[in-house]
This record gives C-alpha cells, sequence and structure tokens, in this order.
C-alpha cells in the first residue's frame, strides 16, 4: 500500500502526510527531505547556487528511486508533476491523491514563509496563480483522487483521506480509527 499526496506550495502534502502516516502506522517520506540529506543543504540554498534544472533532475531521481520500491505515505514537492516522467511513476506505483487549494488559501498559509525559492518574488500571491493556472492539469492528470484543503484543517483531511482509502479498498475499513479527542 503506497500513498503519494501532490499539489501546490502549502497544500498540506508534508503536514498532512505525516500525520496521515502516523494514523496508518506507516512509513512517511517526503521527497524534499530526501532531497535535502543528498544535497546536505536547504532546497532554497540548492536553488540559488545550482538552479531550478539541477533541482529538478535531482528530484526526478529521488522520485524514480522511490518508485523503485513504493511504501508509506509520500509527500511529493509541488513542482513534482512538471516532469512527465515523474506524473508516469507517481501514477503508476502510487494511489496519488490531489490536495487542490485555491492560491489565496496558500497564500495565507505561506506569506510570512522564507523556504519557498519560488514564492520569493515580490507577488507571491501572482505567483501562486500562476503556478495554479499551470500546474493544476497535471496535478489532475496524475492524481486518481482530488480533495479541497480550503476549510478543513489538518486533522479533518487526514480523516477525510483515511475514508477515502476505505472506500478504495486501499486500506481495511475500521482498522485505523480516528483517536478519541484529548
Ligand atoms: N488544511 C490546513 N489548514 C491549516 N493549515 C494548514 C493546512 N494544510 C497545511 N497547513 C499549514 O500550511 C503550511 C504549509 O504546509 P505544508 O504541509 O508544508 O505544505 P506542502 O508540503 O504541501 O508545501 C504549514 O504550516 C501547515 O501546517
Ligand atoms: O512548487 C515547487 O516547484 C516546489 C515546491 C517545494 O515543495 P512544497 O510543495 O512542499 O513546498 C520544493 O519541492 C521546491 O521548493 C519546489
Ligand atoms: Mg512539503
Amino acid at each position: 500500500m503506497a500513498v503519494a499526496l501532490v499539489g501546490l506550495p502549502g497544500a498540506g502534502k508534508s503536514a498532512v502526510g505525516r500525520r496521515l502516516g502516523m494514523r496508518l502506522d506507516l512509513p512517511f517520506v517526503d521527497t524534499d527531505h530526501v532531497i535535502e540529506q543528498r544535497i546536505g543543504c536547504s532546497i532554497r540554498d540548492y536553488f540559488e547556487r545550482e538552479g531550478e534544472i539541477a533541482f529538478r533532475d535531482l528530484e526526478q531521481t529521488v522520485i524514480a528511486d522511490l518508485a523503485a520500491n513504493p511504501q508509506g505515505i509520500l509527500a511529493t514537492g509541488g513542482g513534482a508533476v512538471l516532469r512527465e516522467a515523474n506524473r508516469k511513476q507517481l501514477r503508476d506505483h502510487f494511489h496519488v491523491i490531489y490536495l487542490r487549494s485555491s492560491p489565496e488559501d496558500l497564500f495565507r498559509r505561506l506569506r510570512h514563509d522564507v523556504k519557498r525559492p519560488l514564492l520569493q518574488v515580490a507577488d507571491p500571491l501572482g505567483r501562486l496563480r500562476e503556478l495554479h493556472d499551470a500546474r493544476d492539469p497535471f496535478y489532475r492528470e496524475t492524481a486518481h483522487d482530488v480533495v479541497d484543503t480550503g476549510r478543513p484543517t489538518i486533522a479533518m483531511l487526514v480523516n477525510i483521506i483515511v475514508m477515502q482509502l476505505e472506500l478504495a479498498g486501499i486500506v481495511e475499513s475500521g482498522a485505523h480509527p480516528e483517536e478519541p479527542p484529548a
């Protein structure tokens, strides 16, 4: 059983993925984290030093490596779907969920972010709108399911995804009950 999350920066792939892994008792891997371990510096520094194409090459290698042994929950980077090879690897080897979000919601979440190189621009909301328009078709092409992230909290999104995975027969129904509120 392997699930991959795709979506724009700030959609919650990393945060929801980590919590989903805990809930389903499955390993969680974030491609950005794997890349940072390989390069020994932050993605933002790597972008500045080596450029976006070098980052995309590394991202493609990491996705191919992970797809060779798919397991657990995978959070991808927002641009993973840009390359056709990645779209195919993800779709063929994972149950892919698109965490869909409006640029406005993403902007609210990320307006103070300094880690995402593509958003360090004068008009991050405009950039998010451009990224949404350019990438939404790729996310849809790659995904088996779409989940809207505008209103639900992270905990609610985990519940929604678990329910979808149960309905799709990917996880056993009722085997992973929601934690009672503390
Ligand atoms: N549904 C949500 N509601 C509120 N905050 C969220 C939600 N999803 C993500 N966040 C917050 O937005 C920020 C970006 O989330 P992150 O998981 O890093 O996104 P991604 O990995 O998709 O770029 C984090 O601070 C996270 O806690
Ligand atoms: O959208 C993108 O092209 C990127 C998104 C980032 O991941 P998140 O989607 O987790 O922010 C990270 O992979 C890199 O900064 C490039
Ligand atoms: Mg992330």
